[in-house]
């Protein structure tokens, strides 16, 4: 399997041109056969990102960006403020093109007639609420009833920025496939032994970015380090990216959370940044996102060129686009945005919350 990604970042504009190694996988990463859920000999080229520091968090109006990155109400959007029912007309306005993906149901079924579905779902704002600290985003326990629930009928992956180990303690369901690292580090389901006398087989692992892992850690502890002294700032380390929440910051002193980071990726010409939900999130200028972690997981899967196949992801951030933009560029599946606040997208339909995507959870394992 060759991955040649056509791709352009959705986030980068840095213009200068770099060469594009080909990335030879160790056989140490490449998933064994013998359970049969990834293909063996894989050998991807990887594309490298544009090596910019800088994306459209500092290089244009990054406060602005840094401001506008999550609202924390649906009355104060994109540096409007709106009356509720400014907002409530807006939104249904918007549902327009992005209809609800609860009362679109029937459509949907009627596509997944005769076809099998690969669920795909992001973790943070989706599964589970936005909250201030992120070590508490737990998700509910019906929400992971949900999931168990859909995951015995459907295939299901969930595919996060944050690390693997991570995202799959707060899951909790060792019967799914998990994407950490925004989709840099891959695993299948871990399969319980069959008896007594065989040992549990660790899911098969998939790591794009593993020579990163060291500069990865390089960083996150030089920003740690760094700020320190900002009352707030939190510094997470995702594995293979590293993400500096200032959510908890005075807006005062984000300039300074943001020279701090940017400081730092000066010297890293290997890695640049992205913007999710305020957090400034550095990562490998590896051309790898969500969109590829679907591909690799539907090829895997055996689910991929397949006419029988309908892929859903439902996620709610900037890098869950990536996934959205590779649905709709293949025209296969749909991708379902959860938003409170209408926004563009490359997804197909929408949902208000996670206790919407809960419900469509439901409906999925209902027809299944
Ligand atoms: O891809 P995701 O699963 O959506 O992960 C994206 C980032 O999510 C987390 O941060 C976000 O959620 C936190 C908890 O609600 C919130 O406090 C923070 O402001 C948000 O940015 C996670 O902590 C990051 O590492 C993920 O990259």
């Amino acid at each position: 399997m060759d991955f040649k990604s056509n791709h352009s970042s959705p986030i980068l504009t840095d213009p200068i041109p770099i060469s594009k190694p080909r990335l030879g996988i160790h056989d140490s990463l490449l998933p064994y056969s013998s359970s049969g859920v990834f293909s063996q000999g894989l050998f991807l080229t990887i594309p490298w990102n544009k090596p910019g520091l800088l994306d459209d968090v500092l290089s244009t109006s990054w406060l602005d960006a840094m401001k506008s990155s999550s609202p924390r109400n649906t009355m104060k959007y994109n540096g409007y403020d709106f009356s509720t029912n400014d907002v409530d007309a807006a939104y249904r306005n918007w549902m327009l093109k992005y209809p609800s993906a609860l009362t679109s149901i029937e459509q949907i079924v009627n596509n997944a007639k005769g076809k099998r579905i690969a669920l795909f779902l992001d973790y943070d704002g989706t599964l589970s609420p936005i909250v201030d600290n992120p070590d508490h985003a737990f998700m509910s326990n019906a929400m992971r009833a949900a999931v168990r629930n859909v995951a015995k009928y459907i295939p299901t992956a969930i595919i996060s920025g944050r690390s693997r180990e991570k995202v799959r303690k707060f899951v909790g369901l060792k019967e799914l496939y998990y994407a950490g690292s925004h989709g840099m580090d891959i695993m299948g389901p871990v399969h319980p032994p069959a008896d007594h006398t065989t040992e549990t087989k660790v899911g098969n692992l998939y790591q794009p970015a593993s020579e990163f892992l060291s500069m990865i850690n390089e960083v996150f502890v030089s920003l740690v380090e760094r700020t320190k002294n900002i009352e707030g700032a939190k510094v997470e380390n995702n594995k293979f990216c590293v993400s500096v929440h200032y959510r908890n910051v005075d807006e005062k002193s984000w300039t300074t959370v943001a020279e701090y980071v940017q400081d730092i990726l000066k010297h890293y010409p290997r890695l640049r940044l992205t913007h999710g939900r305020m957090v400034l999130e550095i990562r490998p200028v590896l051309k790898w996102d969500k969109g590829k972690a679907v591909e690799f997981l539907l090829e895997s899967l055996g689910l991929s060129d397949c006419d029988d196949v309908l892929p859903i992801y439902v996620g709610d951030d900037r890098t869950d686009e990536d996934a959205f933009k590779f649905l709709r560029e293949r025209s296969r599946g749909y991708g379902v945005l959860v938003t409170p606040a209408p926004k563009e997208s490359n997804a197909h339909y929408s949902l208000r919350d996670p206790s919407e995507v809960m419900e469509f959870m439901n409906l999925l394992a209902g027809i299944a």
